[in-house]
């Protein structure tokens, strides 16, 4: 009676996939099996928690919307507040699992763990890592020392912080890394610590998801050799309040496409210059590119998935570059 109270919202993704032999580890349909089976296939939970499933959706997470991020987030919101509740799981197809963690970390008012995760092979196939990696997360969620750390994300035995994951690997189980490594580990249950998000987040964010109803179009734009400004001019034209710039280097824009990145930011389009290479730097103001005399802004380390992420938020707050920057350097 005096255990802790787990709720495991499911959203579907390789997790809940099932494959059509043992042997089919990477070729499988995501989203198939419902949150409740799931929890029937490992009673060992019980061990840790007293847990309860709640089907929020069942899609693979390469589909997952703006308006997807915040029912979820609402519904995990409504439940940290309840009394009954002492963490919180979700269960997440990987592909986009990063944005959905590092949007819940900065929308969520909660000490209380929330934990995100997610799995490479489906529970068909042979050495399935959905169990460990679900049975970690619900003992993370389950445990105090986890309190008051922001979202977290258990796979492949590793805590890693929301705001700092990302799917780096595919086909392998070691997929997701962050650039300035684990918050620590979980083995058998326990939680070892190494190191504490230095971001604000959560209990601490200015954000908050009971404000929150919708959220703008911000979309992303990849920079390479022979690059042409036609995705960015597409995207303005369609509607969206701000472009990530998926930059080369540190950043770096093609001089093909400046000219239309400043005429953009003109129309009150924010420009925000990440990188494509992010695996622990960052990109620094002012340097590739001269962002206070464009009124640009800069990413920092954020990959630009996760700059979408942050950008959707913050712009429900303010349409001041400055201030953007400001949320670009603390969250
Ligand atoms: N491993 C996975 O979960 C991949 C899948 N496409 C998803 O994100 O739903």
């Amino acid at each position: 009676a005096d255990q802790p109270n787990v709720v495991i919202l499911a959203t579907g993704g390789t997790i809940a996939g099932a494959g059509a032999d043992v042997t089919n580890s990477a070729t499988y349909q995501a989203a198939k099996v419902p949150v409740d089976k799931l929890i029937a296939g490992i009673p060992q939970l019980n061990t840790v928690a007293a847990v309860r499933g709640e089907q929020v959706f069942q899609i693979a997470s390469e589909s997952f919307t703006n308006a997807n991020l915040v029912t979820l987030a609402k519904r995990v919101a409504a439940l940290v507040k309840q009394n009954d509740v002492d963490g919180v799981v979700i269960t997440h197809g990987t592909d986009t699992l990063e944005e959905t963690a590092y949007f819940l970390n900065l929308v969520v008012r909660t000490d209380k763990p929330i934990v995100v995760v997610g799995s490479m092979r489906p529970g068909t196939a042979m050495s399935a890592d959905g169990t460990l990696n679900l049975f970690n997360a619900v003992s993370v969620a389950a445990s105090k020392d986890a309190r008051g750390k922001g979202v977290l994300v258990t796979m492949n035995d590793e805590i890693n912080s929301g705001r700092d994951v990302a799917k780096m690997v595919n086909l392998r189980t070691e997929a997701f890394k962050s650039p300035w490594g684990p918050l620590g580990m979980v083995v058998e249950g326990k939680n070892y610590w190494f190191r504490l998000p230095a971001k604000r987040h959560t209990s601490h964010s200015e954000f908050d998801i009971d404000k929150i109803d919708t959220l703008p179009s911000v979309e992303i734009a990849y920079g390479s050799g022979n690059a042409s400004d036609t995705a960015y001019r597409a995207f303005a034209a369609n509607g969206a309040k701000a472009i990530v710039h998926a930059g080369t280097g540190n950043g770096s824009v093609s001089s093909a496409v400046v000219p239309s990145l400043q005429e953009l930011r003109g129309k009150g389009i924010q420009i925000i210059r990440s990188s494509h290479v992010n695996a622990g730097g960052f990109v620094l103001r002012n340097a590739e590119q001269p962002d206070d005399k464009y009124d640009w802004v800069v990413a920092h380390d954020l990959n630009p998935q996760k700059a979408r992420i942050l950008a959707l938020v913050a712009l429900t707050k303010t349409q001041d570059s400055k201030e953007l920057q400001r949320i670009f350097w603390e969250y």
